[in-house]
């Protein structure tokens, strides 16, 4: 597939005349180009967009939203294109494409397309001082998408769906390493009546094409979900301009095990939030926490479920675990585990732990699904995110213990937590450093809630009215009669 820029409503080759190649994580083999766009790309998006701001923050809700429940339609009914474009660009299973990021997709601009209808402005009447406030909340203008390739359109239309429904027009990047689904996405839009310059999608490098978005004066808030590294320099970069900054950041989530838990039912959603996207989910919950009575069988009971788990190409149905993302992805997380393997008096590996070669597709990115037993919780697997099919597991003694480790760490995204105890539940909810905390369950999503971490993890919520709060700026009149 070769990938061009989509301004204005049409394609364009990159300005520079320069391309990328772009991979099969499945096969290793070059399948297509895409745009090396520069910051003469992103101004002519910019120009784009800033043109179509006025009639689109002036066109009525009732027309944004029904153009934005069509695009919704239409990524559905184009379901099996965009999965299949998705996992051959990414490496994940296609039945996962699917059956989650393609119709979460479609979900983003139904849940927006119908969040805006809802949207009001707020009045406070001043009693005593014949005053009336009414807030309205305004578009900010020309705002910036940019996102990751683990859930390429999923987050992708995450960000760009409520940016669009409140009004504003977009210059967006996704990730150069999975730009399929974004590029067909342009098609889609347009046949579904978004007019030109609302949504500009420009492909290239983070350091380049991803700086020119962050960098613009004129693109006045910037909506990234990425790495936590990335995420510094793109907030170094923003704050001296005064940018309003929303940023969904790195996790290195605790599963908390209690032994008073639903056993089976905690067993098969571990193996999920573990390996899950090949653990390429922000969400992941990274670090198994086990009280200690329970410890020992838990370890062999998962071990025999992980080992069970089918390494495999992603357009092959029974593929549990697909390709990581990129050949340089996975170098990163195998010196991790070459790390654990050169310090045995740290790590265990308890499962996996190597590359795997699969006949027919020998270039591709394979990895053993591998679960790590740890000393401590302040080592170097336990405090860093690897973000693949890599999950470490230790013991705690009582509950204090496990908020101890919990909360162990610079990231605080999300936390899981395993017991039929109501008391706890409420205890350790309350005291978890997470923006999110799964209890019983794992990422079990409502669009409505608000969706982002605490400490390094980010600042700012996404989710519900949350983002259309993001996406616009306050104004508030003060009339006195
Ligand atoms: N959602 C999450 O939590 C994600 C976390 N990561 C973590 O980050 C690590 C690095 O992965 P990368 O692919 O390098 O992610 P990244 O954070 O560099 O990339 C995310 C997006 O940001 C863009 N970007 C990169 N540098 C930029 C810059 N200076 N200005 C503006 N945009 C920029 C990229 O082109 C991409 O579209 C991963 O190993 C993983 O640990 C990666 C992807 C998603
Ligand atoms: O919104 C969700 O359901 C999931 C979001 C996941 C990420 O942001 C991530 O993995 O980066």
């Amino acid at each position: 597939m070769d990938i061009k820029n989509f301004i204005n409503n049409s394609e364009h080759i990159p300005l520079s005349g320069l391309w990328l190649d772009n991979y099969e994580p499945a096969s290793g083999q070059v399948y297509g180009q895409i745009p090396n766009s520069n910051e003469d790309d992103i101004e002519k998006a910019y120009q784009a967009a800033n043109a179509a701001f006025k009639d689109w923050s002036t066109t009525s809700i009732d027309e944004r939203s029904r153009i934005m429940l069509r695009i919704a339609d239409l990524i559905e009914e184009n379901l099996e294109q965009l999965a299949a474009a998705e996992s051959r660009d990414n490496g994940k299973p296609l039945w996962l494409a699917t059956a989650v990021d393609i119709p979460r997709a479609s979900s983003n601009f139904r849940f927006y397309g119908n969040a805006i209808t809802q949207y009001s402005s707020d009045a406070h009447e001043s009693v005593g001082k014949n005053t009336m406030n009414f807030t309205m909340r305004k578009p900010i203008g020309v705002v910036g998408c940019i996102s990751p390739w683990n859930l390429p359109l999923y987050l992708f239309s995450w960000k760009i769906a409520p940016a669009i429904a409140a009004g504003n027009c977009v210059v967006s990047k996704p990730s150069e390493v999975t730009p399929a689904t974004a590029y067909l996405l342009g098609e889609i839009v347009k046949k579904a009546g978004l007019p030109a310059g609302v949504l500009n999608i420009v492909h290239g490098l983070g350091g380049s094409c991803g700086q020119a978005i962050v960098a613009h004066p004129g693109i006045k808030a910037i909506s990234f979900t990425g790495g936590t590294t990335t995420g510094e320099h793109i907030a170094r970069t923003a704050a001296p301009m005064f940018k309003k900054l929303s940023l969904e950041l790195g996790g290195k989530n605790p599963n908390i095990i209690f032994a008073d838990c639903d056993y089976d039912k905690m067993l098969t959603t571990t193996l999920r939030s573990s390996f899950a996207n090949q653990g390429q989910i922000c969400l992941c919950g990274s670090r198994i926490l086990v009280e200690q009575s329970l410890y020992e069988k838990f370890k062999t009971d998962f071990v025999a479920r992980v080992q069970q788990l089918k390494v495999g190409p992603p357009n092959q149905p029974d593929s549990k675990v697909g390709a990581v993302v990129s050949a340089a992805h996975r170098d990163k997380i195998l010196d991790y585990i070459a790390f654990a393997k050169a310090n045995p008096e740290e790590y265990t590996i308890i499962s996996g732990g190597n590359s795997i070669l699969i006949e027919g597709h020998e270039g591709g990115y394979y990895l053993e699904p591998t679960v790590i037993e740890v000393q401590s919780n302040d080592c170097k697997l336990n405090q860093e995110e690897i973000f693949g099919p890599v999950v470490t597991i230790m013991p705690f003694k009582d509950e204090a213990h496990a908020l101890e480790l919990a909360n162990g760490t610079r990231y605080g995204l999300s936390a899981t937590l395993w017991t039929n105890d109501l008391s706890r539940t409420m205890r350790m909810s309350n005291e978890l450093e997470a923006g999110i905390v799964w209890v019983n369950t794992w990422l079990n999503r409502d669009l409505r809630t608000p969706f982002g971490g605490v400490k390094d993890s980010g600042v700012g919520r996404e989710g519900g009215f949350e983002a259309l709060n993001f996406f616009t700026e306050p104004k508030n009149i003060c009339i006195e009669y």
